[in-house]
């Protein structure tokens, strides 16, 4: 949720650095980098280097190189959000390379988004520009090096919503889905998301449309909607890029017709005023709901921050309100309609081949019996009339990190005469029993408990048909249609066969509670989470019995039009929830004539998803009106002996790869070399990092790692030697099924991805989340390899510490580096000097303005007639409020040495990680956004 005017300082690569350095890639006197660049990909275009190490290749380059070290300070002064709440400004500090900060994570048509990506993805392609021609292509026109710059490190961007999107509040970035977001970001991007997104560049040989070819204009009203104003943000013509596909896709996405009409929103639902653009989506969704035949919902695909929450929770409360007044006016025809909205048509064959209907029934009778009188309204219309099967109201399903942020915009927002009844299903003490779903409006839970309790639908088996799809520029169209046809009728015999397995693995006795209701709607938050149709969590949240379904996502696409598929079969949106269907009639019409395709495509979106970005337009006028941005980017020096350790440290680095290449074991060990040019990049922010810890360990330092290495000593070596058998020979997270992102191990030898399991560690829930298996699982039981590896090798920690720089001070918990202490000096000077200037205002008796209000006013338009307008002007007067700061960081080791420091310099903070409990986090971000003492509350990510 968000924030205002935060200011947004990160330390990390300049894109200006890595561009200078991309010659230095293709010369022999890299050959680190070199190599890592080449070997870096795998057989299916992926880098191996970017799953393994967080930050591009390019990134870890310029690190070897003496005269480039990465130690720079990048400042952003970004837009504030609408948000009643907000108290304060931000400023946002990125402790280390964090190229998602520069580039977003994966916002389709961020120009450093693609483009970073596509030299990650073809390192070789990227190897064969010049800098000069690389750094026109990856940097925006206002980045771009044209001549001696006055300012080099201050780098100011308006347009980027990616940015905006990081830096959009407090409790946003901290706490809510750019929580997540950072978190699938370290994840995600680096390792299976990113590798997907090569994937997709790997299939990708095509050549733009004229309109949208590098180099020449964009006419906007072809690619506009009727409107002729809507959704060019962050499109713009000098940006596209030969042979980018997404592109092409990005400016399909944006030319949606989009509605303009507001739903008429009445007084007492919401405690906060719904802004336009989100009375326009909540009329649309309401048509969806009501007016559509078959896929009553569809995709929300709002960016970031412009209020998807709210959006629902009006839909939900003005659903309630329509239904209560139609009850009011004409019980009977309440009943007919109540009627049919039980009708869930996607698995009508459920309870005509149901065992279980009478117990069922029973379930129903006693949910209704047991309270009838807390039953809400809104899902009692549903359930009252059902005669097959226990009915209930709202399901929210979103990531663990956001539970509680819906929970707190349900309180928040929804005022006490029309609150919302709201059930938190998480945690171990959860019910068990589905009645109790029915006494709720609104049930919020998680993905994972969702993968663990319902059913999968089948796994689609579509690789053939992916492989065709991706051949297709070698073969005819004709030919691969043909073959398709007749994968079509394989697919097709699968697929029914597998409604049967749908019915019967509803009734699986082994489904727990959220799998028994009829939802009366399902809305997934962060929907991108089941991107992927094969994973578990897809095939799960596809088996919810729902009549009405949301996708709620900023990113609808993040790696290939293949997102879309698990949406529409999520939605039930047909013919294209068919694979088959999806196919041919999406795929293979791209695949055949890409401009027709897309236009397709478009008119196929247009239906079912509503997205618009910061820049769209409303009758001429920016929905949302943010003040400007500013990324400052400042350059730390090392001191002295800082640079005498990072440069001894790159020569070490540079003799054992050598001593690779010598031995020709170079494959062999490229997890080492990685790891190398990982330690380079900790130098950078702490020196202390470097030593005694493998990246993995060092990452979860605090929590796992220590108490985890403590057990594993303890443990027998064949028992260590079986559980790395166990990690290396796994190559799935048993949570989420793709390969484990951080693997670890637990006791009882299942392997997940760190973030995966960390919420059984620290959750109310902990036992191992494998199928089948009750442990209890703690820190100490779940290892990582190189805790594994420390262990079996007696001691061995694999610190690359130069032994004369063993006792230097520079490699004490108290010793604050080069770049802690610019950020401190950031602090100081950004939030602490403004705040108690602020302070000695406030004592004197100014009052703060308020954030934003609806200003009606006439102008004159084209044609000479008076039009009223409205809009929504936010103050401009956040120099009145107090400034408060974000500091985040990959290395959880790293936090605890700026904790240190803030410490010492009485800076109050609160600490946010992933492996915080939900209550604790829940904790943190409101004493952040709320504690009055705290001048400044940093949180650490
Ligand atoms: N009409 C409104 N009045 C007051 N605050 C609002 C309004 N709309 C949105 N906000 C606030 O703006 C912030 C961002 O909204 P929200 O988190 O719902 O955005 P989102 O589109 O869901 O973002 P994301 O994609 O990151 O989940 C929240 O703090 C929310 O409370």
């Amino acid at each position: 949720m968000a924030a205002t005017n935060p200011i947004d300082i990160s330390s990390s690569d300049s894109e200006l650095e890595i561009e200078d350095d991309e010659d230095k890639i293709t010369s022999s006197s890299r050959p680190l980098p070199e190599w890592a660049v080449k070997h870096g990909t795998n057989s299916r275009g992926h880098a191996r280097l970017s799953q393994t190490i967080p930050s591009p290749s390019q990134t870890q380059i310029s690190n070897l190189n003496p005269s480039n070290i990465n130690n720079h300070v990048q400042i952003k002064i970004p837009r504030h959000e609408p948000n009643d709440n907000v108290k304060a400004s931000t400023v946002v500090i990125a402790l280390d390379d964090d190229p998602e900060y520069f580039t977003g994570n994966g916002n389709i048509g961020q120009p450093w988004t693609v483009i970073s990506r596509i030299a990650n993805g073809f390192g070789t392609d990227f190897e064969k520009l010049t800098s000069q021609q690389a750094l026109k292509r990856t940097l925006p026109p206002s980045l771009q090096l044209s001549g001696p710059s006055s300012k080099p490190y201050i780098l100011i961007d308006n347009v980027s919503s990616n940015l905006i999107r990081d830096s959009h509040g407090s409790s946003n970035l901290l706490a809510g889905p750019s929580f997540s977001n950072c978190q699938g970001y370290i994840g995600d991007h680096y390792s299976r998301g990113n590798s997907d997104e090569i994937m997709m560049y790997g299939n990708t040989s095509r050549i733009l449309p004229p309109t949208l070819m590098h180099g020449k204009s964009v006419n906007h009203t072809q690619i506009a909607g009727p409107d002729g104003h809507a959704y060019r943000a962050g499109v713009s013509e000098e940006r596209f890029s030969v042979n980018d596909e997404r592109m092409v896709y990005q400016a399909a996405l944006e030319d949606l017709n989009q509605p303009k009409v507001e739903a008429t929103f009445p007084d007492g639902l919401l405690s906060v005023p719904l802004l336009r653009h989100q009375k326009i989506a909540l009329d649309w969704m309401l048509q969806r709901e009501t007016k559509s035949v078959y896929c009553m919902g569809g995709i929300l695909a709002d960016d970031q921050g412009l209020g998807k929450t709210i959006s629902m929770i009006a839909l939900i409360q003005m659903q309630k309100y329509l239904e209560s007044k139609s009850k009011s006016e004409d019980p009977e025809k309440h009943k007919t309609v109540a009627l049919n909205l039980d009708d869930d048509n996607d698995n009508d064959n459920y309870n005509d081949n149901n065992n279980d209907t009478d117990e069922l029934e029973e379930v129903k009778q006693k949910g209704e019996s047991d309270d009838s009188k807390s039953v809400p309204e809104v899902s009692t219309s549903a359930r009252a009339v059902s005669k097959r099967r226990l009915s209930a109201g709202t399901l929210v399903v979103c990531p663990a990190s956001i539970l509680r942020q819906w929970a707190r915009e349900l309180e928040d927002k929804v005022p006490e005469e029309s609150k919302l009844s709201v059930l938190i299903y998480h945690g171990g003490s959860r019910t068990k029993d589905p009645s109790e779903f029915a006494k709720y409006d609104v049930v919020l839970t998680t993905y994972s408990i969702i993968t663990n309790e319902v059913p999968k639908q089948p796994i689609v088996d579509d690789d053939e048909i992916d492989e065709k799809i991706g051949e297709r520029y070698g073969l005819s169209s004709e030919f691969s249609i043909n073959k398709k046809r007749k994968r079509a009728s394989h697919v097709g015999m699968k697929m029914k066969k597998g409604k049967k397995d749908i019915d019967s693995s509803t009734i699986d006795p082994s489904a727990g509670a959220l799998a028994k209701p009829a939802w009366f709607r399902v809305i997934l938050d962060e929907a991108q989470t089941i991107k992927n149709h094969r994973t578990q969590v897809a095939r799960a949240c596809c088996s919810l019995r729902a009549k009405r379904r949301w996708c709620l996502s900023g990113t609808p696409i993040q790696n290939a039009i293949d997102d879309l598929y698990s949406y529409f079969r999520f939605l039930k949106y047909e013919p294209y929830s068919v694979y088959t269907a999806f196919c041919h009639g999406i795929k293979g019409s791209i695949a055949k004539d890409y401009v027709k395709g897309y236009k397709k495509l478009q008119a196929i979106l247009k239906v079912v998803m509503l997205r618009r970005t910061k820049a769209t337009l409303i009758d001429g006028e920016p929905i949302i009106k943010l003040p400007p941005k500013s990324v400052l980017m400042s350059k730390v020096d090392f001191t002295a002996e800082e640079r005498d350790f990072y440069t001894q440290l790159e020569a070490d680095s540079r003799s054992q790869f050598k001593a690779y290449a010598a031995a020709g074991t170079v494959n062999q060990n490229y997890a080492n070399i990685l790891l190398m040019l990982l330690r380079l990049r900790q130098a950078c922010d702490h020196p202390l990092l470097v030593k005694g810890f493998d990246s993995d360990s060092i990452r979860k330092s605090d929590s796992v790692g220590q108490v985890s290495v403590e057990m594993a000593k303890s443990l027998p070596r064949e028992m260590l030697i079986n559980l790395v058998n166990c990690l290396e020979a796994s190559a799935i997270c048993l949570v989420c099924k793709d390969p484990p992102d951080d693997p670890v191990v637990t006791m009882c030898c299942h392997v997940f991805c760190y973030q995966c399991v960390s919420e059984h560690l620290t959750g109310d829930d902990n036992t191992c989340p494998a199928r089948g298996c009750k442990e209890q699982l703690g820190a100490d039981i779940v290892f990582s390899r190189s805790t594994l590896r420390i262990c079996i090798t007696d001691g061995y920690n694999g610190s690359l510490v130069h032994p004369q720089f063993e006792n230097s001070v520079i490699l004490q918990d108290e010793y604050s580096s080069s770049k802690i202490k610019t950020v401190i000096e950031i602090l100081k000077s950004k939030c602490l000097l403004k705040n108690s200037s602020l302070e000695s205002q406030s004592a004197i008796g100014c009052s703060e303005t308020s954030l934003s209000s609806e200003q009606t006013y006439k102008e004159t338009d084209h044609s000479g007639i008076r039009v009223v307008k409205r809009t929504t002007v936010y103050s401009n007067s956040l120099a009145d409020r107090p400034t408060k700061a974000i500091v985040f960081s990959q290395w959880t080791r790293m936090l605890d040495l700026v904790e240190h420091s803030l410490r010492n310099h009485s800076i109050n903070y609160r600490r946010l990680d992933g492996t915080m409990s939900l209550a604790a986090r829940d904790r943190n971000v409101k004493d952040f956004n709320n504690d009055p003492e705290s001048l400044i509350s940093c949180r650490l990510l």
